[in-house]
């Protein structure tokens, strides 16, 4: 049982970081797999919420690969990925946005009011906010790059942000779906991870916070004694190309790079399993999971 010490500890611990974060934005991007059980889903919506009412803007990219991987099989379709990525065909794609834009982002939406949020869903196509083009899957073969054709699956070509700028100025928390739009109005899928990472760089956040179903980065994925709490992005480069990090990771820490490079000061992978996990990184001094860094050192 936590002490009334421990408990006024933690309360206190938290408000330098209140103060710091207060006007800032913060993408979050809440995945699959971490969304999978209910009591979860309302932590991670009730952190949202909170952050909101201390005066942090969060920005909300969700994915749901294992429900789109449902839905494919109830038509009887098999999925499968190449570096992470969803290989899309035609019906594929048409199938990711219904259960993305239509299913899961309306969910998210509205569990966010029902906690007292105002949230506001958006998804690739709304305002033209996600523009993208076709794209191919990059694997190592060797430690050398091989290109592979994975269908309509999109790479994040402009994103339009002047309608979450102006969702944002009037308090609204914006949710988006990671869906991409080509020159012609055709529909990419485009994997959440990429676009949270777009989206942190194009509104200048603060901090891009990725959830996840692992405690965050190892070095070697099959020895937990391998976790790493800082990990510079040249050296997250490498272990793509030497296939240490793998799968759905990978999409995670090229979003991470992609973000740095944009400008936003901070990105973290963390463990969407974790209760409070998101309050835990934010309010805490130690805070929790792999950060991906520039330069090396936790700051
Ligand atoms: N080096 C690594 N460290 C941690 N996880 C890794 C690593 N390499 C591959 N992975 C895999 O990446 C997965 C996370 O990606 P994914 O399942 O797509 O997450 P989400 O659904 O949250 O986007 C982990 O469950 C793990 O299987
Ligand atoms: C191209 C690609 O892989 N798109 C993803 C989009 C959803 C997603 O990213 O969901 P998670 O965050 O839950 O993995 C997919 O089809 O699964």
């Amino acid at each position: 049982m936590i002490s009334i010490d421990q408990k006024t500890a933690v309360l206190a611990e938290a408000l330098p970081y209140m103060q710091k974060f207060a006007g800032k934005t913060f993408v979050i991007k809440y995945g699959g797999n971490a969304m999978l059980n209910d009591e979860l889903k309302k932590n991670v919506i009730q952190d949202i919420v909170l952050m909101k009412c201390i005066g942090i803007n969060p920005i909300v990219v969700h994915g749901g690969g294992p429900e789109i991987t449902g839905m494919l099989k109830q038509v009887g379709k098999q999925s499968h990925f190449v570096a992470g990525l969803r290989v899309t065909d035609a019906e594929t794609a048409t199938i990711a946005e219904m259960v993305l834009a239509g299913k899961i982002n309306t969910e998210i939406v509205s569990l966010i009011n029902q906690y007292g949020g105002r949230a506001v869903g958006l998804n690739g196509k709304d305002s033209d906010l996600i523009v993208a083009k076709q794209t191919m899957a990059t694997i190592y073969e060797n430690g050398l790059p091989k290109e592979v054709d994975i269908g309509f699956v999109g790479d994040v070509t402009k994103i339009n942000a002047d309608i979450i700028r102006i969702l944002l100025s009037h308090n609204y928390i914006p949710v988006i779906a990671p869906t991409g739009v080509g020159l012609k109005g055709e529909t990419y899928n485009i994997n959440a991870d990429y676009v949270a990472g777009e989206i942190a760089a194009a509104v200048g956040a603060a901090k891009l916070v990725l959830l996840t179903d692992v405690e965050g980065i190892y070095r070697d994925y099959h020895d937990k004694s391998t976790f790493v709490s800082t990990l510079p992005y040249s050296e997250a480069q490498e272990m793509v190309k030497k296939g240490s990090i793998d799968g759905g990771m990978i999409p995670k820490v090229e979003a991470c790079i992609r973000a740095l490079a944009g400008g936003v000061e901070k990105t973290h992978i963390i463990d969407g399993r974790q209760a409070h996990s998101l309050m835990l990184e934010v309010f805490t001094a130690t805070g929790i999971g792999t950060e991906v860094v520039k330069e090396s050192g936790r700051g």
